[in-house]
């Protein structure tokens, strides 16, 4: 389990960019975040400031009562597992191959540039595809499978870590409508079952309603909304899209007379 606080996090990118600008934010562990907020709102970017592949230009990120610095990257990156939209498996490998790859943070580099394991890795690499459902298929290459079949070797991936966080970066945002509700509820489940804590970016709100125990809203680097999905209702909406929520509704209106 994590717990991770963000004090006052501004992000400037070289071009100028104010992606983040003065966030704060706890989330306990064990919980169930889902990060919403229209295009170049800054969801990305506050998702890879939790893993350090980007860093703050002011504030703070601790995880687990540790800041996150360009020294202790490696050791807090281990207990982070991330799950990505084009789920970012090696194509040519067979799922169990890149399940294990999982492992490589914890292993020192002349294990890993062999891709020698120990056979407790290998175990708790089967353990992980089992609990995706993916065990019958664990020799097959990665690119034999389908995109939601995909996504699941990608959290087995991240199960290997034993993460005590699991960043998704739109994690359905390629997949159909069922798998993606499928994908969610595995995340869901994992963390309600493990007790491992999500982070995850969507633009489903319906997913976010369905699946987050916590729902922020991003507009323009600042968090505009945080509460329960019961709390988003259409006014919170219109303050992370940006627009009224009258006009929300019209536009939702002329939709479903577009489809009548
Ligand atoms: N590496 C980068 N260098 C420069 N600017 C960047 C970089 N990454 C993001 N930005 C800019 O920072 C702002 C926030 O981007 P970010 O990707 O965090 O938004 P987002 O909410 O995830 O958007 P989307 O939903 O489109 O993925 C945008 O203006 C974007 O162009």
């Amino acid at each position: 389990m994590a717990s991770i606080k963000l004090s006052g996090v501004h992000k400037h990118y070289r071009n100028n960019v104010h992606a983040l600008k003065g966030v704060d934010l706890d989330i306990p562990p064990g919980q169930f975040l889902v990060i919403l907020g229209p295009s170049g709102a800054g969801k990305s970017t506050l998702i890879r400031l939790l893993n350090g592949l980007e860093t703050p230009s002011e504030g703070q990120v601790v995880i687990d009562g540790t800041e996150l610095t360009k020294r202790n990257l490696r050791s807090v990156r281990a207990k982070v597992g991330m799950v990505f939209q084009q789920f970012n498996l090696v194509d040519r490998l067979n799922v169990m191959t890149n399940v294990l790859s999982g492992r490589l943070g914890k292993r020192n580099w002349f294990t890993s540039s062999l891709f020698l394991f120990p056979r407790s890795d290998l175990e708790l690499a089967h353990k992980s595809l089992a609990r995706v459902g993916l065990v019958e298929k664990a020799w097959m290459r990665a690119d034999q499978l389908s995109g939601g079949q995909q996504q699941r070797v990608g959290i087995a991936r991240a199960l290997a870590q034993e993460p005590a966080l699991i960043l998704a970066d739109e994690p359905v945002a390629s997949l159909d409508p069922i798998t993606s509700t499928e994908i969610m509820g595995l995340l869901r489940d994992i963390c309600d079952e493990q007790g491992i804590s999500v982070v995850a970016n969507l633009h489903q709100l319906d997913y976010a309603r369905d699946y987050a125990h916590r729902i922020i809203g991003l507009n323009n680097g600042h968090i505009v909304f945080d509460g329960s999905p019961e709390q988003l209702d259409s006014d919170a909406e219109a303050r992370i899209y940006g627009r009224s929520a009258s006009s929300r509704k019209e536009v939702r209106h002329e939709l479903v007379l577009a489809h009548a």
